[in-house]
């Protein structure tokens, strides 16, 4: 069996003990240093910015990991250095300071020093809990109801949405099954032959039995007020009478279901102080974030390109260029600066902060920092950002990416293709004949049918494929690491299924297709080029008679 993962508080001594064995070391160079910079004018301004520097960072890094007295005892010495009037006994003080921080470690590496530092640790309150992460869009619902009549249709339209449906005919069975294996959501009917409110009945008991309310949609024959009272008793999220229309049912069943935005929040750290970022980086990791942590301000400009991050944590005080010059440097890029950058220091002055605030950083964390304080403020900026990106780069009725953003996405996607490798196929995507739609059953059952096939895309396609909407009813999909043969067949099954989907408007249903266009990198290396031979492709589609999928190989080798 593996052996289980670290906790917190293990991974945090871990860390802590690191901090520890290294320091007899430091801590003798640092003695070394100071002699040597005794001997002359010259030789104390070499060194006196090494030495400033070892004892400003053993504050911040003891203070960080807990170890208060040596973070007291390195103030002191910090104090004593920079003081503009230098006491008369400065040397006999810089001495006994070193001598006490050696008794101090000495003390830490003894039994009874690890268990009080350990008790230390273990006071660390941390509330977060990691966040659930959902990797798919697909969700599993179960179906309840003895009328068989409606379910198939109603079986068959989530099935084309990618959910994984379970069907029962008796409130037993479902019971059963949700304490095996809970569901994302529940469709329940309400009458069933041993009760006239038997289905929310059972619902009721599932919740109290399991502590947590079964997201349902009830579907019942019947609009009485009494069968509407069970369902609120219930806890039932949306109440639907027979006949139902598949589509709305489906749709509210999606909205019941939607994911919050999934994607981990991603953090990069700026601290020269590698255990203060590696603490820094285990709470937040901790809580659910993606952590990247450099340690030379002069690589954060690659590793804001490589790692994306959604916020920046910075620490003022660093050798080669400080925290404040460091977001100077990134302001200076159009596309930073909408970044959070969140400094984080030892430094308690305020006049010193609001200075430091004025380079547009977001906030500033006081080190020694409280752990949820810290998740709370990188969560609550890193968040902000991650709507406001939202609103500029996606559609608003489909949510899907607008126009530039997904051309940018796919250009990005092949710039690393071209540097490792890979094949990817992108499918020019068009509803067909939708002028009639729009003509024939009005704009807002036009948009539905937009709406209805953007979801389709986003519950049947990955994650990691880029979903745009292009123009009006065109949209453009980049399907990573497949080849153009399963593209072609993923998109048609996709067309088969969208072909069945009935859409409802001033009492007629009727349906729609979509005809599509595949082309693949790298025998289209450019987004132009790749687009241009969907663009191709899907223009046969249409000429061929619309609702098929057409790869641009096939183009190629109808040309010949
Ligand atoms: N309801 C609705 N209609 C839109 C939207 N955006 C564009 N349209 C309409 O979509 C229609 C697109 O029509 P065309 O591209 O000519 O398509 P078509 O000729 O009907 O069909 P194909 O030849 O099969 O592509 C136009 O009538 C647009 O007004 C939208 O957001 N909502």
């Amino acid at each position: 069996m593996p052996a289980p993962a670290p906790s917190l508080h293990e991974k945090l001594n871990q860390l802590r003990q690191r901090f520890i064995a290294q320091l007899p070391l430091r801590l003798q160079q640092t003695a070394d240093q100071w002699q040597a910079s005794r001997a002359s004018c010259e030789a104390e301004s070499r060194l006196a910015p090494d030495l400033h520097r070892f004892f400003h960072s053993l504050k911040g890094t003891g203070r960080s990991l807990g170890f208060e007295r040596l973070a007291l005892l390195a103030e002191k010495a910090e104090d004593a250095l920079t003081d503009a009037h230098p006491r008369a006994d400065l040397d006999d003080f810089m001495t006994a300071l070193l001598c006490q921080l050696n008794d101090e470690l000495s003390y830490l590496q003894t039994d009874q020093g690890q268990q009080a530092s350990l008790a230390a640790l273990n006071s660390v309150e941390f509330t977060h809990q990691p966040e659930q992460v959902r990797s798919k869009r697909q969700r599993l619902i179960y179906l309840c109801d003895d009328e068989l009549e409606h379910v198939s249709s109603l079986v068959h339209h989530l099935r084309c949405f990618g959910h994984e449906v379970v069907h029962f005919a008796d409130t037993e069975t479902f019971f059963n099954a949700v304490l095996t294996r809970r569901p994302d959501a529940v469709i329940m009917d309400v009458q069933f032959p041993h009760g006239q409110t038997a289905g929310t009945e059972t619902l009721t008991s599932l919740n109290r039995l399991t502590g947590q309310e079964l997201p349902s949609i009830v579907l019942s024959g019947h609009g009485d007020f009494h069968s509407r009272l069970s369902a609120v008793r219930a806890g039932c999220n949306g109440y639907f009478t027979k006949p139902v229309k598949p589509l709305d049912l489906m749709l509210a069943i999606d909205e019941l279901t939607a994911p919050v935005d999934d994607e981990p929040l991603r953090v990069l750290i700026v601290d020269d102080e590698r255990e203060v970022a590696e603490y820094h980086a285990l709470l937040l990791e901790e809580a659910g974030m993606i952590v990247h942590q450099i340690h030379h301000p002069n690589d954060a400009l690659n590793a804001l390109e490589r790692f994306s991050p959604d916020l920046l944590l910075v620490d003022v005080y660093m050798p080669v260029c400080s925290g404040t010059e460091l977001a100077n440097i990134i302001r200076q890029q159009p596309e930073y600066v909408g970044l959070p950058i969140i400094y984080l220091s030892s430094e308690t002055d305020s006049q010193k902060q609001m200075s430091a605030m004025a380079a547009g950083v977001e906030a500033f964390i006081t080190k020694p920092v409280v752990p949820d304080e810290l998740v709370s403020a990188v969560r609550l900026r890193a968040e902000r950002l991650r709507l406001l990106r939202s609103l500029m780069t996606r559609d608003s009725m489909t949510g899907l990416y607008n126009h530039s953003t997904t051309t940018d996405l796919i250009n990005k996607t092949l710039a690393q293709a071209h540097r490792s490798g890979g094949r990817h196929a992108m499918a020019m995507i068009d509803i067909d004949h939708f002028k009639t739609v729009n003509d024939t059953h009005g704009h807002l059952a036009g948009d539905q049918v937009i709406i209805t096939l953007s979801r389709l895309l986003r519950t049947r396609l990955r994650l990691s494929d880029t979903i745009g909407r292009y123009g009006g009813e065109e949209f453009v999909v980049l399907l990573r690491d497949v080849s153009i043969a399963q593209a072609t067949s993923l998109i048609d099954g996709l067309r088969q299924d969208f072909a069945l989907v009935d859409f409802h408007a001033g009492g007629v249903s009727f349906r729609c297709t979509f005809s599509a266009g595949i082309s693949d990198f790298p025998n289209h290396p450019t987004t132009q080029s790749l687009r241009l031979a969907a663009d191709q492709a899907l223009y046969r589609a249409k000429h061929q008679g619309r609702n098929r999928v057409t790869s641009s190989m096939e183009s190629a080798h109808d040309g010949e």
